[in-house]
Order: C-alpha cells, then structure tokens, then sequence
C-alpha cells in the first residue's frame, strides 16, 4: 500500500498537474521539519523591494534555503497571503493566514483606510512568518502604497511575491469547497462573494502547499471567515506600549499582562491567552459568560483543581492535528517516525476525553455545560476503539526520547505482522547486549559505568565520578570520543558504535512495518477525526478560563461590569503587582460620557504613566473575561485602545523620537472613534516647551470633539485651563507630599502614588528634581529665577471670568440631569414631572442647562 492514500488522496502528486515541475529540495526544506524557520530566504533589508533579498516564486521554482530566521520570542508560524482590490476597489484588503502549527486557515475582507492601519495591526498580531503578495504590488518604480508600508513595517519577516494569476478566487472558492471539513462548510456562504480574500486563499494554499512538501487531505482544514468588527483593536505599538506580551526592559522576562494572566497548561491555551490579549472582545454577552465560567471556578474547588489536573495532561492537539491531516509527498524514516508518534499522542489525546467529561460534570454556567457536551461527541470512543484494536493499551506519551523510541517500537500489538514481531526481538536482543558489554566493561575497568541514551549519540557510556580516581588519571584507551561536564564522563567505544549502528537499522525496519499499519489504521479512523477541532478548541478554551481563575486565587481581583461607565474602584497595575515586593498604591478611576477626558498632572515619577497603563490593562483584562485588580469595576467596551506613551529606554534620538511621537499620535487622531479608549503620556516632550504646549492643545482640541474616553497626562500644566473652556474636561493630578530630610537640612518629596481632583499645585518639580542632581547650585539659582517671571505670566493669561464658571456649572448641570434621565426606570409621565419639578426649582440655570443639553444630545 502506499501510505501517501491512506486518506484517500485525491490531490497526489501523480494527479498534480505541476507536480513535474517542481524541483523541491531533500525533506529538510519541510516545514514540518523543526529547522523550517532556519531555512527561510532573506529577510528584506530595506523597504525598498526593488534593491532588497525580496524573492519572487513560481511555481517552477520549488522553494530554496538560504536564509536566516525572524527573531521572536512567540516562535512565528504563520503565514498570510495579502491582496487589495485594484481601481475602484483600491482599499477593499483579502487576507488568508494559516499557522503551520495549526491547520486553521482564517480568511478576512474589510476595507481600509489610507493608512492600512487595519492590515498592519492584523498583519502585526499575527506576527507571520512570511508574508505573500502579488508581484503586481511591487513593479519596479511603482509599488503599492500597501507593499511599501508592509515592507516597511515589516523588516526582519520573509516576502515572497507570487504572480497575480495565482490569486484566483475561482481556485479560491475551489480549495474551501474541496479541504473544508463539514462542520465548518458555512464558511462557504460567508465568503463567496468575498473575492479578495478568496484570491488570497488560493495563492496562500498553492504556496504552503509546495513548501511543505505535503498537500492537505480532503475535508481536513478548518476555514473560518474573520471580519474585522468582532474584536478590539489593540495597534502593535500600544501593544508594546503596555508591555502586553513582551516586557520592554528584558524581552526575556514574564512581566507583561500575558505574564500575569499565564498559568496555562498547554501551548494551545498559552497560545488562546495571547491572541485573546491582543484582540479583545466586544460582545458583552460573550464576555459575561466566560466571566461566568470563572466564577464558577473561584466558587468550586474540586472543579478547578479537577479540571486543572486533566488539562494540563493534554498535549499540543492543534499541533497533533496539524500532522494528522497533512499527507508527506515523500516517505522517509522521519515521515514515518512522526506518523507513529502522532498516532501515540491521538491515543493519549482521546483517553483524556472522558476523564475531562468526569470533571466537567457537575458545571453549571452555559459555557462550561457546551463544552462539557461537546466531549459526548461519539467519534471519541469510535476512533480510540479503532486504535486499541491494532496499538497495545499500554502504548502513551512519556518524556525522554528513550522512553518515546521504546513506545515507538512497541507501540503495535504483537500478532499483527509477524515481520514486525521479529523485528522487535532483534532489537531488543541488541538492546540487551549493549546493556551486557556496558556492565561487563565496568566489571572490568572497575568503573562505576553507566547506559544512557541521546537521539543524537544513541547509546553510549556515562561515568560519574573524578578522574584522579582513575589508573594514571585517565581512562582506558578502549574509550573514544570522550566528553567532560564537570565531574561527569560520556565517551563510546568502538563496539558500541558498531552495535548502535545495527540498533538502527533494526529500528528503521520496525518503524517501515509500523507506518504501514499506522498509515492504514489512520485511512479508517480519518473520517472521524474532525471531532479534534472541536476537542482542541474545548481544550484550548477551558485552560484559558483555568488561568484567569488561578490568577485571581493569587491576587483579590474582582468581577467587571459592562455600563457605559469607566468606573475603577481602587485599582492597581497588575504587572507592578508581579514585579514588586509591596503591593502597589491603589487608585479610583471615574469617566462617563459627560466627563471624557482626565488631564493628569504631577511631578516626575509621581505615577502618571502607571496609572494609563494600570487603566488599559484593566480594560483589556476585562474584555477577554478575566477579573480585574479593583476592588470593583465597571467598563465601557473599548473598540479601539490607543496609547502614546514614551518609554525611558528610548534610544533614538531627540529628533526621531519627536518623529516617532508625531506618527503615534497621527494614527490616534486617523482612527480614533466614539468607542475608544485613548492613553496619551508626554505628549510634544520632544520638541520645545512652545511647540510642544502648541501641539498638546490642538490634538487635545481635536479629541474633544469625540465621545472617547482620554487620559491626557502631561507636564503643561498651562494645559489645565481647557478645563475652563470644556465642560467635559477634569484635572486630576498625582499628589506628593514634601517632609524634612533632617540629616542633610533639605527637603525631600515624597510620592503618595494617590490621584486627586485638580491640577498640582506643585511647581517647578523638574528645579527640584536639578536640585537634588549634581547641576552647579547657580544654575540652579538662575533657572528659579526665570521660571518665576514666566509662570506669573501664564497665570495672568489664565485667569477664567465668572461668565466661564457659570457655563461651566451649567453645563454640569445639564449633563447629570441628561444621565439622571436616561438611567432612570421612571415612566414618561413621572419623568416629565420630575424635570417639571426640577425646573421651577432652578428656573433660570434650567433655561440655558436645556439648551446646553440639547448640544450635547446632538
Ligand atoms: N500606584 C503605585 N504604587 C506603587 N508604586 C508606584 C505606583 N505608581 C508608580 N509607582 C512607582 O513609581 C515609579 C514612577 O512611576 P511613573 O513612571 O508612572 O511616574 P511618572 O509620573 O509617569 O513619571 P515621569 O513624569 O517622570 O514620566 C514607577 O516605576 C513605580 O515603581
């Protein structure tokens, strides 16, 4: 039988009309292959594609190894294919990405602005591993304002360009309709006027297809369609901003939300928090019931320590899955090594399920309830029955690679070949006597030897102990290839390479006649293997949940609400939480719709920016269903979080971080809307005092205009004075407080960490921060001169008149009243005597307060 059919192929090489003349090279350039992300081509240097290592591919040209890897903590995998619409159409964007870890092909259409930020961000959280375009995107002198921006945005990924005729949407809609597996064949209705992101599935198929080696089975992929408007978006430099996956300072280290959030047990549950961290949710309903689900694990002990021992035994089942539905073009060793593992792990992965159903079953909240009946699917059972009759009961997953090899080798039950039973007596006959020589050396050297095992070296010899112990400090010449670790020995001999070597080949025939039967046992059981989707995703899901329940044992979090209100009760910052030693000053946080933006002043080092942060993180945390380090909350969903927040170890120059500043603070005002939340730290610091005020005044002019909730901190504090003029504005300032340092006679501050309304009241902070420097004391007797005869000046100028206060106060007014209207459950007619009331009692602030409401209805 030829395992390449065991599912049934109907896209085999031999039907494959390029199959000819593709020239891949050996099985290394697999990505199945770990060393996939080693081989890649290179990265583009510069945003130039017309100078740059850019490869353009064809089919012909199979795919070539010359190249580095993409640096990154969260190992990429992905890759996407990107298409826009031409003419009229320019702006209509396609996207298709597949994660070569998973098979899981998601397909998005949305049409974007000039900027592309929408692609970007996308493009940026799934942070691919290559990215495929049309070459008609980048002719010579004249590329796509899309291709110019990913490439720039996009240094250190793989671009390879592929002729536009490969984007064909008819191919596209052929490949769904050909890999979809049943149970996600609706997809089919959502895409299929979507012609871009159909065009970009067929060019990304064909692509991944060819590189792998492999072609995916039939009724084997999971497609789903992904607008853009389900989640929260959260652009790549607020994502760094807030340290939610990588921590500035030391990418190495856990002190990011994910950080935080992470105890999960299994790489598709770390994988679910990030991607969930990134994007958000919006639907409330959906939020509320995972909140649900968390509860229920803070309220159950025996659920969650239940639940929490089961999943953690589960292994990588999208990986696993990946795998299974992909069939190797080529049969080598390593094909049938990996096919005989997975087939393990299947076995493993399925004897989990009703140990699962077991902890489930006494759940309450719906989420929990579905994903509990999603386990009785009965393919479970029929697949593990089907594997039990030919894989002996005791074949499992365990660690180390000689345990594996052994399960590996055993892992068919005997009497099924007899080949395969001869096989396996001479392996371990030789097995035993690599063991025997090793013990006989021993006996002879009167050494304490040992047998140890490395898929490198295979077997050889381990000593423990010094060498001064040895005959003339060194060991018998019988020994080779002799290796030191500190106090420890690993060398060979002659023999047992020798026997190692007859060890491997007695392996590979046992692995040849297990893959057969492997492969045919996987040709009955694949028509099932669909329920994995559901399984990786119940598995992926209720770890996700399990960690948002243990971090809160760790810390008193509390359940968010969902009003139109951003109201934190004695918040903290939870990644401060994690890092110090004393847990962090809490604060109050309070914006609604008729009080949308908080200018925070205070000295350095006050806690301004950690009080932004602490905001948003906060946000995040509770629209993916986590609780939140209050001691309660209450939120508006955010569609959009934006943060321009500079970062101490800003190593650009002045210049360019002024540049950078401007850009950040473009793309806010580019895309900001009424449902966002905005986060806006120092803004103009990189350009002068002037200037800077200058800018401050006019984005903060232009932000006042929308309903977004802003947090503006800054040093002008001549920006104050928009609260005058904006009804809508609150100052709130970090206080500090000044004690007597006796020992040196001076006085020294001391930050309190606690908001208060109002700006500061203290001054010339950054003179007293010089003070305390090593700047010359005339200096600083001269700056306190100058900054004195400025600062009388800007007070003058900001004066109010009593006419601005009673707008003012008008305006406060009228808002409440607005809220108290809106949020009351009074009938009309009690409402309308209610204000009737109101009105006689303030006659004439009413008068103009309807007036100043009827503005802000509109
Ligand atoms: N709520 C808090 N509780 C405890 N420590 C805090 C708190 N807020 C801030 N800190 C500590 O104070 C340090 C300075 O805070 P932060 O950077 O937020 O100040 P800042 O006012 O933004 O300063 P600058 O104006 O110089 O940028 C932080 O690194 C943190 O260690």
């Amino acid at each position: 039988m030829n395992p390449s059919s065991y599912f049934g192929n109907k896209r085999s090489n031999a039907e494959n009309p390029f199959a000819s003349n593709f020239t891949f090279g050996t099985s290394s350039a697999s990505a199945q292959d770990s060393n996939y992300p080693q081989i890649l081509k290179t990265p583009l240097p510069t945003g130039n594609p017309q100078r740059s290592g850019y490869k353009s591919w064809t089919p012909q040209m199979g795919y070539s190894a010359t190249s580095s890897s993409a640096v990154s903590t969260h190992s990429p995998s992905v890759i996407v294919a990107v298409v826009e619409g031409r003419g009229l159409a320019r702006g209509e964007i396609g996207m298709a990405s597949i994660d070569l870890k998973s098979p899981q092909i998601i397909l998005s259409q949305f049409a974007d602005n000039t900027t592309y930020a929408k692609v970007i961000t996308k493009l940026k959280i799934l942070s691919p591993l290559e990215i495929i375009m049309s070459n008609t995107a980048c002719v010579v002198g004249n590329s796509t304002k899309l291709f110019t921006l990913i490439t720039e945005n996009f240094k250190n990924v793989n671009f390879t360009t592929i002729q536009r005729k490969y984007f064909n949407e008819t191919k596209g809609l052929e490949y769904i309709e050909q890999l979809c597996i049943t149970e996600f064949s609706t997809v089919l209705m959502e895409v299929q006027s979507k012609y871009y992101c159909l065009a970009a599935v067929a060019a990304l198929l064909k692509y991944v297809e060819f590189i792998q080696n492999s072609v995916y089975a039939p009724k084997s992929l999971k497609i789903c369609f992904q607008g853009s408007e389900q989640t929260a978006m959260i652009d790549s430099s607020s994502a760094q901003n807030l340290e939610l996956l990588i921590n500035n300072q030391d990418y190495r280290n856990n002190h990011t939300l994910f950080g935080v959030l992470n105890y999960t047990k299994t790489p598709g549950g770390s994988r679910r928090l990030r991607s969930n961290i990134l994007e958000p949710l919006v639907d409330i309903e959906t939020i509320n019931m995972r909140l649900d689900c968390v509860q229920e694990l803070l309220q159950d002990e025996e659920l969650f320590f239940g639940l929490q021992s089961v999943i953690s035994r589960f292994l990588d089942t999208e990986q696993l899955l990946s795998v299974l539905v992909q069939i190797p073009k080529q049969d080598t060793v390593n094909a049938a090594e990996s096919k005989i593992t997975n087939l393990i792990y299947l076995k493993h992965t399925l004897e989990l399920v009703d140990p699962l159903k077991i902890a489930l079953r006494n759940c309450s909240t719906p989420l929990l309830r579905a994903y509990c009946g999603s386990l009785e699917d009965k393919r479970f059972g029929i697949i593990l029955e089907k594997i039990k009759t030919i894989i002996n009961d005791d074949a499992r997953y365990m660690k180390g690679c000689l345990n594996m090899r052994t399960q590996k080798c055993y892992a068919v039950r005997s009497n099924i070949n007899e080949f395969l039973d001869i096989a396996r007596r001479t392996y371990t006959e030789i097995v035993d006597d690599i063991a025997g020589m090793i013990s006989q050396l021993a006996e002879k050297y009167s050494l304490p030897l040992r047998t140890s095992f490395s898929s490198a070296r295979g077997f050889f010899i381990q000593m423990t102990t010094d060498c001064t112990a040895l005959p003339n400090n060194q060991l018998p010449s019988e020994f080779i290839k002799i290796s030191k670790v500190k106090s420890s020995y690993t060398f060979t001999s002659a023999d047992l390479i020798k026997m190692n070597e007859r060890c491997q080949e007695s392996l590979r025939e046992i692995y040849h006649m297990t893959y057969m039967i492997v492969c045919k046992l996987l040709s009955e059981i694949y028509e099932h293997i669909h329920c994995l989707y559901k399984l990786s995703d119940t598995v992926s899901m209720l770890d996700m949940l399990l960690s948002f329940a243990h971090a809160c044992t760790l810390s008193d979090y509390v359940r968010p609400e969902f009003t139109d209100t951003l109201a934190i009760k004695q918040g903290w910052h939870p990644i401060l939480e994690k890092i110090s030693v004393e847990k962090p000053i809490a604060n109050n946080t309070y914006i609604t719709e008729g009080s949308n933006f908080l200018i925070i002043t205070g000295p350095n080092m006050s806690g301004k920016s950690t009080y932004l942060k602490q905001i948003a993180l906060c946000q995040i945390m509770a629209q993916i269903g986590s609780y939140v380090p209050a001691e309660y909350s209450s939120f508006r969903i955010a569609e959009q979080i934006f943060t321009r927040i500079s970062t101490d170890d800003d190593i650009e120059t002045n210049s360019s971080t002024f540049m950078k500043e401007m850009k950040e603070i473009a793309y806010i005002l580019h895309n900001a809307n009424n449902k966002s939340l905005i986060l806006i730290d120092e803004l103009g610091r990189g350009t002068n005092t002037e200037e800077g005020i200058g800018i401050c005044y006019a984005v903060c002019e232009y932000l006042l205009s929308l309903k977004a909730f802003t947090l503006f901190a800054t040093h002008f504090l001549e920006l104050c004075h928009i609260e005058v003029l904006y009804p809508n504005v609150e100052n709130m300032h970090f206080e500090v407080q000044h004690v007597k340092n006796t020992s040196r006679n001076k006085e020294a501050i001391l930050y309190t960490y606690k908001i208060c309304k109002g700006l500061t009241e203290e001054k010339n902070y950054g003179l007293k921060a010089a003070e305390v420097s090593s700047l010359p004391p005339s200096i600083v007797l001269d700056a306190k001169e100058i900054t004195t005869q400025i600062t009388r000046q800007v007070l003058q100028n900001q004066r109010s008149t009593p006419e601005m206060e009673r707008q003012r106060a008008v305006y406060h007014l009228a808002t409440r009243l607005v809220q108290t209207a809106r949020n009351s459950k009074l009938d009309p007619d009690s409402l309308r005597m209610y204000l009737s009331n109101l009105k006689k009692k303030y006659e004439t602030d009413f008068s103009r307060a309807e007036q100043v409401s009827g503005k802000t209805e509109e």
